[in-house]
């Protein structure tokens, strides 16, 4: 394995049962990038997130995260993600700081230096110890980042990491997740249907629809190799044109 490769999906397929979501999908993320997942409602980002993570399984191909195989060494390879599928929850009533004590509990050796240390990652240090209620969703947003963070993964994983926040909060995560990855080589893997989002934030894009993946490239290259000047437009074309083959 290339060690600048830190997660690598290669030929995976996924049916429930007799309907398949995903087509032989073939990508990998190398170390210290952001790459977006984008793709419409019901594509398969979740689905093929919660395969990456071991949260379900898949019939065909192989995921590998730092080298680890997901379903022949899930221990080694879990170890190495942090992710936040959905809204993270956390204990409303017990402070920032408290929570990331309790899931600090999960893993071995996490200190109260390392917890620190994510809250200060994720500039919560001086609201850590209010407690969860007061925080606004974008603050929440954060903590769930910090928590990700706790056991220094090489990969995490953000499904829809913007949803339901606001300008304000959007801007402030998208800002985090690239000073993380600049600052920190941290590599992320956000999956979004929300165009800008992973136009402004990501690296790399890999397009998917309807379970196939379209296109994977930067957008610069996306749009050079067919010959579109924006992405939005370049987006509902692609789309548009998968969508037509099976009419
Ligand atoms: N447990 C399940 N059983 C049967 N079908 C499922 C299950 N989970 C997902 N699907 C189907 O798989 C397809 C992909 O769904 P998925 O939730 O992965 O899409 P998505 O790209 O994450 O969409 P969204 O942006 O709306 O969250 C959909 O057709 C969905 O109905």
């Amino acid at each position: 394995m290339n060690d600048n490769v830190v997660l690598q999906v290669n030929n995976v397929a996924k049916s429930f049962a007799k309907n398949k979501v995903i087509h032989d999908i073939t990508f990998e993320v190398r170390q210290g990038e952001v790459y977006g997942f984008l793709g419409p409602n019901g594509a398969g980002k979740t689905t093929l997130v919660r395969m990456m993570l071991g949260l379900i399984d898949f019939q065909q191909g192989i995921i590998k995260i730092h080298g680890h195989d997901i379903k022949k060494d899930f221990k080694s390879a879990v170890r190495e993600v942090g992710a936040i599928v959905e809204t993270p929850y956390f204990y409303p009533y017990m402070s920032g700081y408290d929570n990331l004590r309790l899931a600090a509990n999960v893993y071995d050796g996490v200190t109260k230096e390392n917890i620190d240390e994510v809250l200060e990652m994720v500039q919560m240090k001086k609201r850590s110890k209010d407690k969860v209620r007061t925080y606004s969703l974008g603050m929440r947003q954060r903590l769930g980042i910090a928590r990700a963070l706790l056991h220094k993964p090489k990969l995490v994983i953000l499904d829809e990491p913007t949803n339901g926040l606001d300008p304000q909060g959007m801007r402030e995560i998208r800002e985090l997740i690239r000073q993380l990855a600049i600052e920190r080589d941290i590599t992320f893997f956000i999956s979004s249907h929300l165009l800008k989002e992973v136009e402004v934030t990501c690296d790399r894009v890999a397009i998917l629809n309807e379970g196939k993946l379209l296109a994977t490239g930067t957008v610069q290259e996306l749009l050079k190799e067919a010959n579109a000047d924006n992405f939005e437009d370049y987006f509902i074309e692609l789309t548009k044109k998968e969508r037509e083959l099976h009419v």
